[in-house]
């Protein structure tokens, strides 16, 4: 096995298999969750629209996946305003239908017109809302754009009680990027805190998933990187994967699990 099939074997295990299209269907979800059957493992989570939270735990228990892949999704999204309760409201709303992990938009636009406090009263309040769920708080890095907001809006989701934090909505013009993840990667081990590391947005390729592979062991040690710390929230990875793998795409495990 290559570098780089052992980086697409562990991406795999750390991707967080994401469909976030305005025209998703339950067929749609039904579909990714039968894509997250491979020869080669199970994604950790997938990533759906709230409304779509109960169709996947239903075809997830349908392929014998519901207790090895998570449910995760979105909230606050992909807009991230400053409405503290209607982004608890809804995230209490996806725990309740279902969602394992919740990822909310940080309300970046506030911090860049110098408001910091709401970012925390928003990231607490969801995280109260969130209850015994995983709370992954989306700071749009790339519209923060400068390293100095990017390191300041992970410190705040820290303090809020944030469980990760995640670059991108995967919905603006500049999402995942090296130079982004390396700050966030930089607060949260200098936290001291047991906080992960999402990326997402943009990757698309095995040799990029191995980029931010090397990056967080070169920061925080290969033996942090496992799916409670590492993820990367991805809707066009998993082909690459499979074909840097030898894995010919669609050939998913007979229905009834594996
Ligand atoms: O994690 C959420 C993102 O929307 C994934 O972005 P992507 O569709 O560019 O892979």
């Amino acid at each position: 096995m290559t570098d780089l099939q052992r980086a697409a074997r562990q991406a795999l295990a750390l991707m967080d298999l994401t469909s976030l299209n305005d025209d998703d269907t339950d067929a749609a979800i039904e579909a990714l969750c039968q894509r997250a059957q491979t020869p080669v493992g199970t994604p950790a989570a997938v990533c759906v629209y709230p409304a779509f939270v109960v169709a996947a735990r239903r075809a997830l228990t349908a392929y014998r996946l519901n207790d090895i892949v998570k449910i995760a999704t979105v909230t606050n999204f992909p807009h991230g305003g400053d409405d503290i309760m209607a982004a608890a409201r809804q995230t209490r709303a996806a725990v309740a239908s279902g969602a394992d992990e919740v990822d909310v938009v940080f309300p970046y636009r506030a911090l860049m017109a110098g408001n910091e406090a709401v970012g925390v009263a928003l990231v607490e309040a969801c995280r109260q809302a969130c209850g015994s769920a995983t709370l992954k708080v989306i700071l749009e890095s790339g519209e923060l754009a400068a390293p100095s907001l990017i390191r300041r809006a992970s410190e705040l989701a820290i303090e809020g009680g944030a469980d990760f934090l995640k670059t991108s909505t995967g919905k603006v013009e500049v999402n995942a990027t090296l130079e982004a993840a390396e700050i966030m990667l930089q607060v949260i081990r200098d936290s001291g805190k047991e906080v992960g590391f999402k990326a997402a947005g943009g990757v698309r390729t095995a040799a990029e998933a191995q980029a931010y592979l090397q990056l967080a062991e070169r920061l925080m040690g290969a033996d942090w990187i496992t799916p409670a710390h590492f993820r990367f929230g991805a809707s066009g990875l998993l082909d690459d994967l499979l074909i840097t793998l030898g894995v010919e795409s669609g050939s998913a495990v007979p229905r009834g699990g594996y």
